[in-house]
């Protein structure tokens, strides 16, 4: 298939921002050609001609096996900066600054977006049951501050530490502006394998941690929200909005939006547990349902009959399967870190069923209707592979096996820079973490709503939109009766009365997060559009979430 993206064309685009209409030329290519070596990107995207440079310390990066996880994200910042540098400068210069001050200002709010603003590292003594004591480690990092409260979830895990939750809060900052989330960006952790402790030594954990954020005024419902993430879950949230209730929070009305996640009796919102891989389907199907972009790796685009592979059989993982299975994709295998199964020829798995036996057994080994196999099956023929697990798993040494068509980034970070430019060259599709699994803060945002209006989605509009609905229906009726003088009544489909009558909180959260997902993904498209391979849409992402940020800091103003 003939390639859309060509280094050497020119894309003269217009943005559209607050200070009107600008046309801005993008990338290398407003460079006057040459012996054709100088002007174009480099091969792993960065772009040296645009005058802003990968910072030397940053430079091997696209090169390494295991690049550290914040300097990976810096990169990708840096690649995507290049590209903006044109667009920030035409910003600023509306806003009358003279050339030098356009230089000093736009770099001043790059480095205010690449940096995380604070982290926090707290060591509690811990008592375990059996009477032994712990040194207990957490962190948390506020990235970006640009937006208030920032947010991002908490995870529980023994590679916890301070170059994985900055890459996370990283993270967070741009997969928030990427999805027109409001919010600045922020992740936290504790250091251990929750598996090795009881329920109760948890929530002691759990608690522990939360009034050690909340003594020193690093959470609240307007300067940091929580929520779940790897090996947490409504039930922990529960303990951390409990702990702020009982102290800073019971003089606070807002005090429930301290944290997402909830589970629905306090606070929480319908939809929030399934939100992150309801949002990693509806991205791949933005995709998939493209058809240049199925034309360029050679796929036909629907989902009906696409395979797909599940790396990691979570809380995102399981309601993705689920979800690709709605959208009548096969699912060749579900991969875990012990085992991965394979369903038998002709049978389909329920995932509600696998995901209790999950919880009964331990592990997915031996569920019925299955077979077992190796792990690195993930790396088998596949048009879909779903990483949903943690990050780096495809790497520099492993990526070259990966045959996959299109990979949906459920997890944060699973692929590093090396492997991410190898995949590209291969060209695999790669849909990057900050817009794929934005749904799960998407639906926090939503909670969020719920928790500071006092109202559930829906409550104030649900009773007058059917009135509404049935006054239009009836002077429809009346105005055909009149026109053609004789009695006519417009028929309700069921589906359509079911809707309007039993309308749910649930509804409106998940049409609310099929469009935010769309509208996300068509800025996306659009800056892929006009770079120089179309295919990557990382780059593209983060060009989508960095312009934002930077409007936000630029006309906020950096005196202050
Ligand atoms: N929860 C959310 O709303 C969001 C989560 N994410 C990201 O999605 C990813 C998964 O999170 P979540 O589902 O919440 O976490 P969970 O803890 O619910 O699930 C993680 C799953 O991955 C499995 N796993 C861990 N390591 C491996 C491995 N090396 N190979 C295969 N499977 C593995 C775990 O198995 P076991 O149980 O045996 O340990 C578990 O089944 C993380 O990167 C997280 O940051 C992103 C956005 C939102
Ligand atoms: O729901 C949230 O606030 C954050 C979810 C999260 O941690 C993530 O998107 O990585």
């Amino acid at each position: 298939m003939q390639r859309l993206a060509n280094s050497s064309r020119l894309f003269l685009f217009k943005h559209k921002g607050l200070n009107g209409t600008a046309s801005v030329r993008m990338g290398s290519n407003n460079k006057k050609k040459n012996d054709g070596s100088n002007n174009k990107k480099k091969n792993d995207g960065s772009n040296p001609q645009s005058g802003h440079k990968i910072p030397e310390r940053l430079k091997d990066v696209p090169d390494k096996e295991n690049p550290g996880f914040f300097e990976s994200v810096e990169y990708y910042f840096h690649r995507a900066v290049q590209n903006l540098i044109p667009e920030f400068d035409v910003s600023i210069r509306a806003r009358k600054f003279t050339d030098e001050d356009i230089a000093l200002r736009r770099n001043g709010i790059i480095m205010l977006m690449q940096n995380y603003s604070s982290l926090l590292e707290i060591q509690f003594p811990f008592r375990r049951d059996s009477g032994e004591y712990e040194l207990i480690q957490c962190y948390r990092c506020h990235h970006c501050t640009h937006k208030s409260p920032t947010k991002g979830g908490i995870r529980y895990a023994l590679d916890v530490n301070p170059d994985e939750v900055k890459a996370l809060a990283a993270l967070m900052t741009y997969k928030n502006s990427c999805s027109n989330v409001p919010f600045g960006g922020a992740k936290g952790g504790i250091r251990i394998d929750p598996s090795k402790y009881n329920n109760r030594e948890l929530e002691r954990i759990t608690r522990k941690f939360a009034l050690e954020l909340i003594k020193k005024n690093y959470v609240g419902p307007g300067i940091d929200v929580p929520a779940p993430d790897y090996n947490t879950s409504a039930r922990e949230m529960s303990w951390f909005y409990d702990a702020y209730a009982k102290t800073l929070g019971s003089t606070n009305i807002n005090a429930l939006g301290m944290v997402t996640g909830k589970p629905l009796f306090l606070g929480g919102i319908r939809g929030r547990e399934s939100a992150t891989g309801r949002g990693v389907f509806t991205a791949a199907e933005i995709l998939v349902n493209n058809e240049e972009y199925m034309c360029e790796i050679g796929l036909e685009p629907c989902m009906e009959n696409k395979t797909y592979i599940v790396q990691g059989f979570g809380n995102v993982g399981f309601h993705a399967a689920r979800y690709f299975r709605r959208g009548r994709a096969k699912c060749l295998a579900i991969v875990e870190h012990d085992t991965a199964i394979v369903p038998d020829k002709g049978t389909e798995i329920n995932y509600k069923d696998l995901h209790t036996y999950k919880i009964t057994k331990g592990t997915i080994k031996g569920y019925p209707g299955t077979k077992s196999a190796p792990t690195d099956i993930m790396f088998d023929k596949v048009d879909i592979l779903v990483p949903a697990a943690i990050e780096k798993v495809i790497r520099k040494s492993n990526a070259d096996k990966v045959q996959a068509k299109i990979i949906v980034e459920a997890a944060n970070g699973p692929l590093t820079p090396a492997a991410h430019a190898m995949l590209l060259k291969k060209n695999v599709l790669i849909i990057p973490d900050i817009f794929a699994n934005a749904g799960g803060v998407t639906v926090s945002y939503f909670e969020w709503l719920k928790n500071i209006s006092h109202s559930s989605l829906g409550r104030m509009s649900f009773g007058y939109d059917k009135e509404i609905s049935d006054l239009l229906l009836s002077s429809i009726d009346t105005s055909l009766s009149d026109t053609f003088n004789k009695k006519i009544r417009i028929q309700k489909s069921a589906m359509y009365e079911d809707r309007i009558s039993n309308a749910t909180e649930k509804d409106i959260v998940q049409s609310s997060l099929t469009h935010s997902m769309q509208r996300a993904g068509r800025d996306i498209l659009e800056y892929a559009e006009k770079s120089d391979n179309k295919l990557d849409l990382r780059n593209a992402a983060y060009c989508s979430a960095l312009f934002k940020i930077f409007k936000t800091y630029e006309e906020a103003g950096l005196e202050g």
